[in-house]
């Protein structure tokens, strides 16, 4: 009976994921099967994304598929926005580059991607190429916003910077993935963002017209009807080469994956490339010189001291964390340091039996941390 209905459903029940399909963003990523059993694979490289579905139709489900395979992917940086307070991102803080949980963290965050943008823009121009190839050296910078209702309402003006990514970040290589329940206008707010979305996942949605509101005008009509979808992880999927409605479903990667996956890769994440770095320092650097010191340190000198404070910043975070415990992104913010850094210094202070992991992504400090 089992392997009958096996056979004439392959997704009836949930389908584990098998583990990242890519090691490149230029690689079509697998996000599922579809009803016949063949693999949902989706060029992401230069597209926008969108994941929209009702509440508990498997949105999130679908990101963190999506954010197995990129964590793989070593010519790929990740940001992401979460205004749920990182609760549904911070499992994976250790790949995630930059992660904002506020919404003045979000606006400057998309405000530095619309910078990287331009100065990728002006590379390219120098260079006479007309698209960014990602490389390790050469990154391509994805940037998943989850909840993007929120940010609508919460940062409006960060909506504008997304707008300016969604309609110019395609050859620089600056995507957009973005998840909400209804991308209705107030929830895209005012902004072309809707419409730049090359990759739709349409989850099961309450009505027929919010299929329509996804996937776009007429599809109800053209025969999807995401409305009829009944189970969690359940999609339809728009992009070029999907163009008719098949019914699919998510792998499911449940939170042991996450954490063992985001722990695998969390080491071999790339670095922002220099075109990319010197846009950012460009941007941030303050208009009047400032004043040299009489004598200036040398640069191992001083890079030795930013190591020794960071570690005394992050030795203080978790001594005096409240509730005994402290999240990665609050010691990214006490040392001003990356997150690879953090995430090395804990895997090292957690064999030396000083501080302990609790949950995912926060940690403790054990009484050897609290008395050296
Ligand atoms: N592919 C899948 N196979 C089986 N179960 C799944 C799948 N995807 C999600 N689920 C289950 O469905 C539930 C809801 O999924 P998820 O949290 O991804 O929904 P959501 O659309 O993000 O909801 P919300 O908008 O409320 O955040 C989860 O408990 C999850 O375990």
């Amino acid at each position: 009976m089992r392997t009958k209905r096996t056979f004439l459903a392959p997704h009836a029940d949930a389908i584990a994921w098998p583990g990242p399909s890519i090691t490149s963003i230029t690689q079509p990523a697998k996000l599922g099967l579809f009803e016949d059993g063949a693999p949902v694979r989706v060029p992401l490289l230069r597209r926008h994304g969108l994941f929209a579905g009702m509440s508990g139709a498997g949105k999130s489900g679908g990101v963190n598929v999506l954010l197995g395979d990129l964590a793989a992917c070593q010519d790929v940086i990740l940001w992401a926005v979460d205004l749920k307070r990182g609760m549904e991102l911070m499992p994976w803080a250790s790949c995630i580059d930059r992660l904002a949980t506020t919404p003045q963290e979000a606006e400057n965050l998309l405000a530095d991607a619309v910078v990287i943008l331009d100065g990728r823009a002006d590379d390219l121009t120098r260079r006479g190429e007309r698209v960014w190839e990602p490389s390790p050296d050469r990154p391509a910078l994805i940037i998943v916003i989850d909840e993007y209702a929120e940010l609508a309402s919460e940062a409006p003006r960060a909506i504008d910077y997304a707008d300016s990514i969604a309609r110019r970040g395609r050859a620089p290589a600056v995507n957009l993935i973005a998840a909400t329940q209804r991308p209705s206008k107030d929830a895209m707010g005012k902004s072309a963002v809707r419409a730049q979305m090359d990759v739709r996942l349409c989850f099961r949605v309450r009505e027929p017209r919010d299929g329509d509101l996804i996937l776009g005008q007429g599809m109800v009509k053209a025969g999807w009807h995401p409305h009829k979808l009944d189970a969690p992880g359940r999609f339809l999927i728009s992009s070029p080469e999907h163009d008719i409605p098949r019914r699919a479903r998510t792998y499911l990667l449940d939170d042991e994956g996450v954490q063992v996956t985001a722990a695998r890769h969390a080491e071999h994440r790339p670095s922002l490339d220099a075109v990319s770095a010197q846009a950012l320092q460009r941007a941030t650097e303050a208009p009047a010189p400032l004043p040299q010191p009489a004598v200036r340190p040398s640069p191992r000198h001083a890079r030795d001291n930013a190591v020794r404070e960071a570690e005394e910043a992050l030795t203080t975070a978790l001594r005096q964390a409240p509730d005994d415990r402290t999240s990665i992104g609050d010691l990214i913010r006490a040392t001003g340091m990356r997150r690879t850094w953090v995430y090395q210094r804990l895997q090292e202070l957690g064999h030396a039996r000083q501080v302990e992991q609790v949950a995912r992504g926060r940690w403790r400090a054990l009484p050897e941390i609290h008395d050296p």
